[in-house]
C-alpha cells in the first residue's frame, strides 16, 4: 500500500516535469501564456536565459505544482517581425508569421511606396503576401492609378483582394486566405485594419479580457502582440504596435531581393554587387527600358536605395 502511495506520487511528478509543446499567445512583463495542443492557456515563467521569448514562438513548457509553469525550450523560428522604435532601436514583435496582408483603402488615398516598402519586409522575413484593398464599396478618387498598381501587383504574382467592411464583399476569400496559416495586418492609418479584425473576430474584446484575466494584468494584454484563432481557421497576431508597424531601413544587399522582379535578371548584371542604377551591363536596367520592369516600381527602388543602409 505504502508502495503503491509513493510510485502513485512519483508518476504525477514526472509526468508535471514532462516537456509538452505549446505555442506563446502574448507576453507581459516577465511571462508569458503558453496555448497547449488542446487549446488551453497557462501563464508560464521563461526560464532565465529564455528572456527573447516573443509571440507565438513555439515553446517547451511544463506546468509547476504551484499552478504556473516554465518555458524550457525556444524551438528555432522560421521568421521574426521587428519594429523600428521612434529612437532607432529594433524590437522584436512575434514569431514564425507566414502571411502578411496589406491593406490599402479606396481612402486614405493609398501610398504605392509604401506597399513596396512593406513587400520588401515581407520578402526579406520570408512571409506570404497579400495585397488588400479595402472600402471597394467607396468611390476611388485615382481609379486609373490603382488599376495599375493592383495589375501590377497581380503580374509580379502577389493575390490581390478587394473587400468592403461595410458590404461584405471579399471578406469570405479573405478569410480563405488567413485560413491558410498565421497572419497580421499592416497598413496605414484609417484603412480600416480595426474594422477588419473586428469583422474576423467579433468577440475580440471578450477575449481579450478573458487573456487579461488570465495574466492577472488587468488591460495591459492589449498593449503586446496577441495571437488570436480566427473562426474561419488560422490565426491572427495583433496589437497596436503589430497594425502600425513599419519596416526599418534596408540593407542595400538585401533591397534588390525585396524586389521579385529583379531576382532572375540580376546575375545577368556585369557587376556582381550592382546596385541597378548606374552601373554599365545593368540587366535590370535594361529590362526597364525594354518596358519589362514596372518604371513606378523602379522608382519605389531608387528612394528605398538611397534610404538603405551600406
Ligand atoms: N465605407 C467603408 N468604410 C470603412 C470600411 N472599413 C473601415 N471603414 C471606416 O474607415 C474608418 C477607419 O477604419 P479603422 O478600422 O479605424 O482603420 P484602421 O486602419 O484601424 O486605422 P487606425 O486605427 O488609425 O490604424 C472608420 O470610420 C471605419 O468605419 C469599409 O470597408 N468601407
Ligand atoms: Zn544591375
Amino acid at each position: 500500500m505504502a508502495n503503491s502511495l509513493i510510485w502513485g506520487r512519483g508518476v504525477s511528478h514526472n509526468m508535471i516535469k514532462a516537456s509538452r509543446p505549446g505555442r506563446v499567445i502574448t507576453r507581459f512583463g516577465s511571462q508569458v501564456l503558453v496555448e497547449d495542443g488542446d487549446g488551453h492557456v497557462h501563464r508560464c515563467t521563461p526560464r532565465r536565459r529564455l528572456e527573447h521569448v516573443v509571440c507565438n514562438d513555439a515553446v517547451s513548457w511544463h506546468p509547476e505544482s504551484s499552478g504556473d509553469g516554465v518555458v524550457t525550450e525556444v524551438h528555432p523560428r522560421s521568421n521574426l517581425l521587428e519594429r523600428v522604435d521612434p529612437r532607432g532601436q529594433r524590437k522584436n514583435i512575434a514569431a514564425n508569421v507566414d502571411q502578411v496582408v496589406v491593406v490599402t483603402a479606396a481612402a486614405p488615398a493609398p501610398s504605392w511606396p509604401l506597399v513596396d516598402r512593406y513587400l520588401v519586409a515581407i520578402e526579406g522575413m520570408p512571409a506570404r503576401a497579400l495585397i488588400l484593398y479595402n472600402k471597394a464599396d467607396r468611390p476611388d478618387p485615382d481609379p486609373e492609378s490603382t488599376l495599375a498598381a493592383l495589375t501590377g501587383y497581380q503580374a509580379l504574382g502577389y493575390p490581390v483582394l478587394k473587400t468592403s467592411v461595410a458590404d461584405g464583399r471579399g471578406m469570405e476569400a479573405l478569410g480563405d486566405f488567413l485560413a491558410q496559416g498565421t497572419s497580421v495586418l499592416v497598413g496605414q492609418s484609417g484603412v480600416g485594419k480595426s474594422s477588419l479584425i473586428q469583422a474576423l473576430l467579433p468577440d475580440l474584446d471578450i477575449r481579450i479580457g478573458a487573456l487579461s484575466e488570465l495574466s492577472g494584468e488587468g488591460r495591459h494584454t492589449t498593449t503586446n502582440a496577441t495571437v488570436y484563432r480566427l473562426p474561419c481557421g488560422g490565426a491572427l497576431i495583433d496589437s497596436p504596435g503589430v497594425r502600425d508597424f513599419s519596416p526599418g531601413p534596408t540593407p542595400q544587399r538585401e533591397l534588390a531581393q525585396g524586389f521579385v522582379e529583379f531576382r532572375t535578371l540580376a546575375p545577368a548584371c556585369r557587376f556582381h554587387n550592382c546596385t541597378h542604377t548606374v552601373e554599365p551591363g545593368c540587366a535590370v536596367k535594361a529590362a526597364l527600358e525594354q518596358g519589362q520592369i514596372d518604371p513606378r516600381r523602379y522608382a519605389s527602388y531608387c528612394t528605398l536605395l538611397e534610404a538603405a543602409q551600406v
